[in-house]
């Protein structure tokens, strides 16, 4: 019996906790014997780490940044994503098209009509190209601007998107709400702005409810 892959994404602005909780949950996934590709975006493969060090680090304009996300994503997609999720991986992936949506669109104000074309492009399905590959989850770490910078002002020297005012984090979070709107059935919403073990907690029901973690394996 072939075991069907799972393709799940994690979003928030940066210190909103994603990193902190994907290892756990990708043990959580190893525990029941299920194999995990842990990535991230931009970047998950050779080429695609080299667009993302130019992309976090130097200077550009707003559709170069945006050609340069999708050119990594399109990798992404091609070399690790599709043939994981073939094997029936559980696929955990650090930002993916959503955050292109809520910083190169919503935080620099890029045409997101633009942005469409590009998903479009680069996102159909190889053996279905009517379809788009999207996340079969996406879980939305929602952090209030001013919390997450006080997280991050003690954890890591900032990049080029971390070094960004609150103003424009609270832009990409309002991107964040608009693709939650526009796509429920496929976000879950987590309150960041808890205790780390809560919002495990709260991380960890999401995927109790979808059936894909049993309660007592997560615990
Ligand atoms: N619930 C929490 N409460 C307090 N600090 C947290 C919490 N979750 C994460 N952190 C800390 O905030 C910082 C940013 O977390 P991280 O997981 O790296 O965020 P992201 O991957 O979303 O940018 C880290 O120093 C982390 O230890
Ligand atoms: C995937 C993606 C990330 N980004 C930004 C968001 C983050 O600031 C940065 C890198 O993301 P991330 O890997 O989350 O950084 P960290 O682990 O240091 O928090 O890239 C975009 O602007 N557009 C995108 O499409």
């Amino acid at each position: 019996m072939s075991i069907t892959g799972l393709f799940v994404s994690f979003e928030g602005i940066d210190g909103a906790g994603k990193s902190t909780h994907i290892a756990d949950l990708a043990a959580a996934f190893q525990s029941l014997g299920r194999k995990v590709t842990l990535t991230r975006e931009p970047g998950g493969t050779p080429l695609a780490e080299k667009l993302r060090a130019l992309v976090l680090n130097d200077a550009m304009d707003p559709l170069c940044e945006a050609l340069l996300m999708f050119a990594a994503r399109r990798d992404h997609l091609a070399q690790v994503i599709e043939p994981a999720l073939a094997r029936g991986d559980v696929v955990l992936c650090d930002r993916f098209t959503d955050a292109t949506f809520a910083y190169q669109g919503y935080g620099r104000g890029f045409d997101l009509s633009v942005l469409s074309q590009l998903e479009q492009w680069v996102q159909h399905l190889p053996n279905d190209p009517g379809r788009l590959r999207q996340p079969d989850l996406t879980v939305w770490f929602d952090l209030p601007a001013q919390v997450a910078a006080e997280r991050l002002a003690t954890a890591r020297v900032p990049d080029r998107f971390e070094s960004q005012p609150a103003a424009f984090f609270s832009q990409v979070a309002q991107g964040y709400a608009q693709r939650m709107q526009a796509d429920p059935a496929r976000f879950a919403r987590i309150h960041a702005d808890q205790a780390k073990a809560l919002v495990w907690r709260d991380v960890r029901q999401v995927f109790i409810d979808k059936g894909w973690l049993p309660p007592e394996s997560a615990a």
